[in-house]
């Protein structure tokens, strides 16, 4: 099987409003797929209808081959989802409850205590190994919550804002075990509001607006749609001036920087490459049209 994600017509509303809108996509195996888009855009209701936490109205999932609404329970057994600190026990100790949640996963007695001390260092809690998880930091508690959706490696991963609340350091250390994960074979599909975080992890990025899917295709595909390199012209203070966008090509960076003589700017000249910032104005914005565009390889 080399598809592990598989959505057709998927549709959500909560009483009249339509929050997930005829969503279409796929994704392969071994994939880091991002979904990407504002507050309210419906990507925490995506997630929870792929990881069988809510029903569709209509259209279907599958999920590592198995339908998520009538085999719930085959699609449970391949997943694991983050944001389930509902199941950290807040009397035990961190590598308490991840020996826990190892035991429970069934994994014998050694195997879990072993899972637990790779994944308190992975996840930089060695020094609060020990300590009872009801005097942790809301970063720590994340970084635990994180730990136990690696307990065990599963065949799809959903990771739902996986970096939120988390510092710089404790963020790339997440970016590269998930990069370990995914390397590995498993399908990693996270929602994310950080750009950047999408741009440096995911294969392909599908951007969702208003319930449907704005744009989609890899990071670079994304790019290249909002256009060319963007001449830009900054003051001694630093203040951008000026910008002329560019079909990227040597003549109509000529012609930009014509432009900018003529009008007898001063200051200093820079080339902006676009940037993932770029494609989300673009397709998030009140006038961009809400219809699905074609994915760019
Ligand atoms: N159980 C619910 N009942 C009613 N409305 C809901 C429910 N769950 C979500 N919504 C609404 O659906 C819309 C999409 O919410 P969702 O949480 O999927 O968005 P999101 O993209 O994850 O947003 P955020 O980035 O803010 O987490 C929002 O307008 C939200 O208020």
């Amino acid at each position: 099987m080399t598809t592990a994600i598989e959505v057709h017509g998927l549709r959500k509303a909560f009483r009249e409003k339509v929050v997930v809108d005829d969503l279409d996509f796929s994704v392969s195996r071994g994939e880091v797929f991002a979904l990407l888009g504002p507050n309210g855009a419906g990507k925490t209701t995506t997630i929870n209808i792929l990881t069988t936490l809510t029903s569709a109205d209509s259209g279907s999932a599958l999920v590592a081959g198995w339908d998520v609404r009538s085999q719930s329970t085959e699609v449970q057994r391949r997943i694991s989802l983050t944001g389930q600190s509902a199941a950290v026990d807040d009397a035990l100790s961190a590598t308490e409850n991840v020996i826990m949640f190892a035991r429970l996963a069934g994994l014998g007695r050694g195997a879990a205590r072993r899972r637990s001390v790779e994944l308190i260092e992975q996840f930089d809690l060695v020094d609060a190994a020990s300590q009872r998880v009801r005097t942790f930091s809301g970063g720590m508690r994340r970084r635990l919550d994180l730990a136990l959706s690696f307990v065990v490696t599963p065949e799809v991963l959903f990771l739902d804002e996986p970096t939120t609340g988390l510092d710089t350091r404790s963020r790339r250390a997440l970016w590269e075990t998930i990069r370990q994960v995914a390397g590995g074979g498993t399908t990693v599909f996270l929602t994310t509001q950080y750009l950047e975080e999408a741009d440096q992890l995911a294969d392909r990025i599908a951007v969702l607006h208003d319930g449907r899917i704005a744009a989609l295709g890899t990071p670079a595909a994304l790019k290249s749609r909002v256009g060319g390199d963007t001449v830009e012209l900054h003051d001694v203070r630093g203040t951008l001036r000026r910008a002329i966008p560019t079909d990227g090509s040597i003549a109509d960076l000529r012609r930009a920087l014509d432009v900018l003589d003529a009008e007898g700017a001063e200051g200093t000249v820079s080339l902006r490459r676009p940037s993932l910032d770029d494609v989300f104005l673009a397709v998030t914005s009140p006038t961009h049209s809400s219809l699905p565009m074609k994915e760019h390889a």
